[in-house]
């Protein structure tokens, strides 16, 4: 089994307690609970209204989902969150802070900012009370918990009005046991998850962040707050445009994205422009635009929607709590992460670290951060000791949503690997598509993405990091239908200096019986 990680971190830090508090006797009426269900009275067809009437009117006829939920609210939360400087100053200002109203993206030292929750007043309730509330809201459709974001709205934003959450029901994404290409392709292990973040509403995780942050910009743009924010930008390299377009669109603010011209898929570039974005095409790469849209930011009112903006990772840490949450409230061994920009594996790190400060669970998974070997700035600080970093120039890669060379949130995933005793892993190009293509060949249909984090598998594997009965989560960030030029090319053997070992291309036949039965025959006889 591999060693649980350590359950003291540094980052403890960072769910800081103002005062030494132990959890209380809690007092329900606090929160915003769901409301309870009203006793349920069989009632057989004749009884008053028809049956069909009964079941149709479940309110008012008038009223939509977002108003009865108002109208049976509770009292106000008393929970609240606020940004700090990323990691807390150590020779900075100590009471650095930004309410979440204000539109700020980096500590006046210039650094990262992070959402830190006041862990005292969610900590007034023991864990298995907020393990109780958030499983109560599991595949309901009260608004707003019908989603997996907002099920755990008190760890996200406490204070957003339910009214101003922008939510397409994202989250409560598919965790299955990857059965047999555990068993049969990585030596016997029993207890292989994937967890399908990509099975998602525009195909990737990154509608779990987007959520968080459009809901926060439509707080602000709206009474009593009413900020002149005239639209919400980003640089992109097809899923975070994807994800803001769509979002945006739903709640009619304006987006901007900032694609690299050519490197990204026709599926990714097609989503913004069907959702009414404004679609910059720019001769440069991710991190070329990621600047730009930064300076940008700068000087017109438009909202920056990057993780470098930590709302984004308060909405994708419940991918990490939901994983508890789907594994009765049980810690995995492991979980890999592909990493690009690198907020996401801080994201993973944050949602399981908050659950076990308040309770939810006694300790936090190992994390394995994977990166292509084409990208690897994160692999070549891991390998130096963590003493150099150096951004890159990222070269082409398959898994091209992660070719990025200087990741805005380095200092984040350092922070997440360090304190989970987290290993980063590099995939080659072959490495990521025989992955990604034996993953198939079980069942799946994984992006590259997803063959990036499957090919750091197969090394821990090979070297005995992971064990055979190891539980481990691989998280697929992107849905596979977005990548299908890849999945052509392989399968049609037409990579240059690759194998393509797996491919299964489509055989020609002759539309006779003979011809039929002779290719039927020989592949049943296995020749
Ligand atoms: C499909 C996919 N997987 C993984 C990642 C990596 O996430 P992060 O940038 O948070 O490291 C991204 C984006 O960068 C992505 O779009
Ligand atoms: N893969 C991302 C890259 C940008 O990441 P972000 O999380 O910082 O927005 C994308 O799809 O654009």
């Amino acid at each position: 089994m591999a060693t649980p990680a350590a359950t003291t971190s540094s980052l403890s830090l960072l769910f800081t307690h103002h005062h030494s508090s132990t959890p209380q006797r809690f007092d329900r009426s606090h929160l915003r609970l769901p409301p309870r269900a009203a006793p349920r009275r069989t009632r057989c067809a004749t009884e008053g209204a028809s049956a069909s009437t009964a079941t149709k009117h479940r309110r008012p006829a008038e009223e939509n989902i977002r108003e009865e939920a108002a109208r049976l609210r509770g009292p106000a939360t008393t929970f609240s969150a606020w940004y700090e400087p990323f990691p807390p100053a150590s020779d900075g200002d100590p009471n650095e802070r930004y309410s979440l109203d204000e539109v700020v993206y980096r500590s006046t030292s210039g650094g990262l900012l992070d959402v830190r929750h006041d862990m005292d007043a969610l900590a007034r309730f023991p864990g298995s009370y907020w393990r109780d509330l958030f499983d109560s809201r599991v595949g309901r459709t009260t608004w707003p918990y019908g989603s997996g974001v907002w099920s755990k709205k008190e760890f996200v934003l406490p204070e957003i009005d339910s009214d101003h959450i922008v939510s397409l029901f994202e989250g409560n994404s598919n965790l299955f046991w990857a059965e047999r290409l555990g068993r049969e392709h990585l030596g016997g292990m029993n207890d292989l998850w994937v967890k399908q973040c990509g099975i998602s509403h525009t195909g990737s995780f990154k509608d779990l962040g987007m959520t968080a942050l459009v809901s926060q910009v439509n707080r602000l743009r709206r009474a009593p707050l009413s900020r002149p924010i005239n639209g919400v930008g980003c640089a992109s390299t097809g899923d975070t445009s994807a994800a803001l377009s769509a979002y945006c669109a739903a709640a009619g603010i304006p987006a901007i994205v900032f694609l690299p011209a050519d490197r990204i898929s026709l599926q990714q570039l097609i989503q913004p422009i069907a959702n009414g974005a404004t679609v910059l095409s720019l001769d440069t790469d991710f991190d070329g635009c990621m600047r730009l849209i930064r300076e940008v930011t700068a000087e017109l009112p438009i909202y920056l929607a990057n993780s470098l903006n930590s709302l984004r990772l308060e909405g994708q840490k419940t991918a990490a709590i939901e994983i508890l949450q789907q594994f009765n409230w049980q810690v995995p061994d492991w979980v890999i992460i592909p990493g690009g920009n690198l907020g996401n594996i801080y994201a993973f790190y944050k949602g399981f670290e908050m659950c076990r400060v308040l309770g939810l669970v006694d300790r936090v998974p190992r994390l394995v951060c994977a990166q292509a070997a084409n990208a690897n700035p994160l692999y070549r600080y891991y390998k130096s000791g963590w003493t150099d970093f150096q951004s890159l120039v990222a070269g082409t890669t398959f898994a091209s949503a992660i070719q990025i060379g200087d990741p805005v949130s380095i200092d984040r995933a350092v922070v997440a690997l360090k304190a989970t005793d987290g290993i980063v892993e590099e995939a080659t190009e072959e490495e990521l598509m025989d992955a990604t293509a034996l993953a198939d060949l079980t069942g799946m249909f994984a992006c590259p993405h997803t063959g990036v984090a499957l090919a750091a598998l197969f090394k821990l594997r090979d070297q005995g990091i992971i064990g055979t009965n190891d539980r481990t989560v691989v998280v697929s960030t992107a849905h596979g239908l977005k990548f299908t030029q890849s999945k052509i090319d392989y399968h049609d053997k037409n990579i240059k200096d690759m194998l393509c070992q797996y491919a299964n291309p489509p055989i020609s036949v002759k539309p006779d019986f003979g011809s039929v039965m002779d290719v039927l025959q020989k592949k049943l006889n296995g020749c």
